[in-house]
């Protein structure tokens, strides 16, 4: 069976964590080995990238480079094998973020993004790697902000003002014209129901779960 690679992506609070587990669970259902893993991270040395990352202070080219570090290492050690055992990779941020938080939201040269994203997504496996399927939960920062108020300690980016996260929504929003076909848009405004359906339905129309499966 051939492996899959599905990114979550969305503003802090847009609601990935919350559809996540219960999507992996419906893969498992159907007999699916599933590798559930997330970027910043996914890697002991990733981890201790992102601890640097979401903590430290650092210019925005330090950061950048460090989340592309973390991100080759964990794509050779754990997304790359896993996809070639035919798993299910559900992956918790990918390069879309790095495109949306540093070059939207920092305004990091978009370039040198695409030039650190040929490098390091380029394994033995594909020429240049990338999900076979975005779901990208949009969400207006008002929003996510009145859901995360309080909720925890802000770290480096969730600490931004909202004019940085609506940069980010542009970000990928921008991402998503670009590449349509990878991309599926969820209105994370909605009820988590709601949300909920609109995901068994991206999965089901791709054939990859039964329409039941993927709705919490
Ligand atoms: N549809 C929804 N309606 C209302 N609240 C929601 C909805 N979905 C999630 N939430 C709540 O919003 C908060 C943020 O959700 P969640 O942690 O899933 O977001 P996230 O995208 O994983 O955030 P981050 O990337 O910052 O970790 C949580 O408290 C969650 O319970
Ligand atoms: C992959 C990636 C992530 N980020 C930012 C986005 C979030 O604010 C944090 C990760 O926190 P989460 O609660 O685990 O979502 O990191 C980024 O700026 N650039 C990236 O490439």
């Amino acid at each position: 069976m051939n492996g899959l690679f599905i990114s979550f992506e969305g503003i802090d609070g847009a609601g990935k964590s919350t559809h996540i587990e219960h999507l992996a669970q419906a893969f498992r259902d159907q007999g699916r080995e599933v590798c559930l893993t997330r970027e910043p991270g996914g890697t002991p040395l990733a981890e201790q990238l992102r601890e640097l990352v979401l903590h430290s202070a650092m210019d925005a080219l330090t950061e950048a480079l460090l989340i592309f570090a973390g991100r080759r290492d964990h794509l050779l050690q754990v997304i790359e094998p896993a996809l070639a055992r035919g798993a299910v990779v559900l992956c918790d941020r990918f390069t879309d973020a790095s495109f949306a938080y540093q070059g939207a939201g920092r305004g990091f040269d978009l370039q040198l993004l695409g030039t650190l994203e040929s490098w390091v997504q380029r394994t033995e496996a594909a020429p240049l790697r990338q999900p076979d399927l975005t779901v990208w939960f949009d969400l207006p920062p008002t929003i996510a902000a009145a859901r995360l108020s309080g909720a925890r300690a802000p770290d480096r980016f969730e600490s931004q003002p909202e004019a940085f996260f609506s940069r980010v929504a542009g970000g990928y929003a921008a991402r998503a014209a670009a590449e349509p076909a990878r991309f599926a848009r969820i209105d994370a405004a909605a009820e988590r129901e709601a949300v909920a359906l609109q995901i068994a339905d991206v999965f089901a129309a791709r054939g990859w779960l039964p329409a039941e499966e993927g709705a919490a």
